[in-house]
């Protein structure tokens, strides 16, 4: 049993295009793994995996623990999600968007005000809890589904390409933020495909056709090399 994320043996077919080959791989407390893939690679594919959108016939995924296929409620309850496409609702405040979540995760009322507060205050978003959605910009809308993300205490975060549509500045800021939770003790998995999102002390897991064909370091893993060039060339060819 771990504490982190786990994933044991994952496969899945559309039909005849296997979308997934025997994905293994582990996220432990406390450490930024960062999963790049080219398109079609499967990312998508996997996430949908992780929040039961789509159901693995063969595998095992495990969150704090707990095996997503036999403990679902007990899984998911310790699962945050940030998905690649914004789910806020833009008419109403982040406040509400907040209470919205909380209330739909069945978190004790008395507790909804407090955790809302903490959670915004981390993402340095504390001072916009009373205005719209619609009214904030990109960068501040991430925050905001971040900080829903984290309303219910989750030890893992899962983050679909979170950074598509920013601009650097809100890129640099979100990026900052996820690491400094991992730094805090959160399991984080950060999928990707740009190369300038990922530090060299991160855990990188490298998806290409399915399969994970690099796992480590990231600097360890990059060497003397850039990380886009390393990267072009793990992913350039068919395996
Ligand atoms: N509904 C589907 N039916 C058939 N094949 C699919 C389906 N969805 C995805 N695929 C295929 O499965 C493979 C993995 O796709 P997936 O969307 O998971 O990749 P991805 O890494 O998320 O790519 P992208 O970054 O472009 O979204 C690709 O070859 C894709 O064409």
């Amino acid at each position: 049993m771990t504490t982190g994320l786990s994933v044991q043996r994952l496969s899945f077919n559309y039909g005849a295009k296997q979308a997934l080959q025997d994905v293994s791989f582990s996220v432990a407390p406390g450490q930024f793994c960062a999963l790049l893939g080219p398109n079609g690679a499967g990312k998508s594919t996997l996430i949908s995996l992780l929040t039961r959108l789509l159901v693995a016939p063969a595998g095992d995924i495990e969150i704090a623990g707990h095996n997503l296929r036999n403990a679902p409620r007990s899984a998911m309850a310790e699962l945050g999600v940030v998905f690649q496409q914004s789910t806020l609702d833009l008419s109403l405040t982040v406040r509400q968007n907040l209470s919205y979540f909380a209330a739909l995760h069945g978190l004790p009322r008395g507790e909804v005000p407090g955790r809302i507060d903490t959670a915004l205050e981390q993402l340095g978003m504390r001072e916009r809890i009373d205005e719209k959605a619609r009214d904030l910009n990109g960068g501040h809308r991430r925050r905001t589904e971040l900080a829903r993300a984290l309303l219910h205490d989750p030890k893992v975060l899962l983050l679909d390409e979170p950074t598509v549509g920013l601009d650097a500045a809100a890129r640099q800021s979100i990026t900052d933020h996820v690491h400094d939770l991992a730094n805090q003790g959160l399991s984080v998995l950060w999928t990707t495909h740009l190369t300038d999102e990922v530090r060299d002390t991160d855990a990188l897991l490298v998806l290409h056709q399915g399969q994970i064909i690099d796992a480590g370091q990231a600097g360890a893993l990059r060497g003397d090399t850039p990380l886009p060039d390393w990267f072009l060339v793990r992913t350039v060819a068919p395996t």
